[in-house]
């Protein structure tokens, strides 16, 4: 029997997303973004993450943002809070205002480096790494903590082995759920998922999607941050210049792949990051929606 486009997608398992977003920084990024907000809660996504923008710093615009958002819709929110940058008795203050405010879900991050640091230098009167972070969180409330993992391996690690043995403890100090980095080798996540499946892990594992808005910055970005670009990815957008239309289809069509790879081998919890843009998150759960019922928010 012939198996069309629409069977097969009857044939995937539901996706469902999580989407991620971060303080706007002018007026008029926060109105695109507030309109985009209503687009991404209308597809009922399982939870809002908002992050405090590449180079972590920006926690005051994370609070305001996460607060007003679990305020204006009835969908969960996860504020990250990253610990690189501010003293331990700051973080739990911070933490405490969350869990007052309602917002009881974490993505707890080390944080980036400042620009042009060599290396990461943990604060003497701070959290040092992920790991310590995740812990203080869980002796204060018990919130809903996420935490990053990296199936390509994170830049600063000495190696894969070390970076993986630095997760598990992540998850000892109580993680809930796994976010990966984006990762544009499939392979590279199920194998990582493998690994862990292996090793009795059972904490929930989600798969970060970047969608490509803009195929040059993604590039630029993934150098800094130790995402690879392969050469297929590389093909696909080459002579396509991000202002044809052709690059947000070439863009839709390759997340929307990754994604249905993704489910085919079990994994239909995404994260995506959004980057406060509407057009290809929502081009995503269109096409997902085909193999799918996204979840109605709570
Ligand atoms: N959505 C977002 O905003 C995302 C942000 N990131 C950024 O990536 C960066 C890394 O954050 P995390 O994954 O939370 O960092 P992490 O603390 O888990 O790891 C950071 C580095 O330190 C090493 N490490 C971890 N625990 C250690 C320990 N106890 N002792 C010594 N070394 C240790 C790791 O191998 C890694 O190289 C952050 O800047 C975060 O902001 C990463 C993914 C997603
Ligand atoms: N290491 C790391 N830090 C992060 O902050 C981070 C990740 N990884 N991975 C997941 C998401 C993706 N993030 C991203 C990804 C790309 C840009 C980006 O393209 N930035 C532009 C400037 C954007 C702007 O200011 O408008 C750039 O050219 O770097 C930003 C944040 C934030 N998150």
């Amino acid at each position: 029997m012939s198996r069309d486009a629409t069977t097969a997608s009857a044939d995937l398992p539901p996706v469902e997303l999580s989407i991620e977003i971060f303080p706007p920084k002018t007026a008029e990024a926060r109105e695109r973004l507030m309109a985009n907000l209503e687009l991404f809660a209308a597809a009922g996504p399982r939870f809002i993450s908002v992050t405090c923008g590449a180079g972590g710093s920006g926690e005051d615009g994370t609070f305001q943002l996460a607060t007003e958002t679990a305020s204006r819709y009835a969908i969960p929110v996860a504020a990250h809070l990253t610990c690189a940058y501010a003293s331990r008795e700051a973080i739990d203050a911070l933490v405490r205002r969350y869990w007052e405010q309602g917002v009881r879900r974490i993505v707890a991050l080390r944080g980036d480096k400042p620009k042009g640091a060599l290396h990461y230098q943990p604060r003497p009167d701070g959290y040092a790494y992920a790991n310590d972070l995740v812990a203080g969180l869980k002796a204060i409330a018990p919130f809903d903590v996420s935490v990053g993992c990296y199936p390509e391996t994170h830049p600063e690690a000495p190696d894969a082995d070390s970076d993986y043995r630095y997760l598990l403890r992540k998850i000892e100090a109580g993680a809930d759920r796994l976010i990966t980095q984006y990762c544009f080798e499939t392979d590279k996540i199920l194998r990582f998922r493998d690994r862990l499946v292996k090793d009795g892990v059972t904490v929930e594992f989600v798969p970060g999607i970047m969608p490509i808005h803009n195929f040059r910055q993604i590039k630029r970005f993934s150098a800094a941050c130790g995402a690879g670009i392969p050469d297929w990815l590389e093909a696909m957008f080459e002579g396509v210049d991000e202002a044809s239309p052709v690059h947000g289809m070439v863009a839709a069509t390759v997340a929307t792949e990754q994604c249905r790879r993704l489910a085919a081998e079990g994994l239909t919890r995404h994260h995506v990051y959004a980057l406060n843009r509407a057009e290809l998150p929502m081009a995503l759960v269109h096409l997902l929606r085909a193999s799918s019922r996204m979840p109605q928010a709570a």
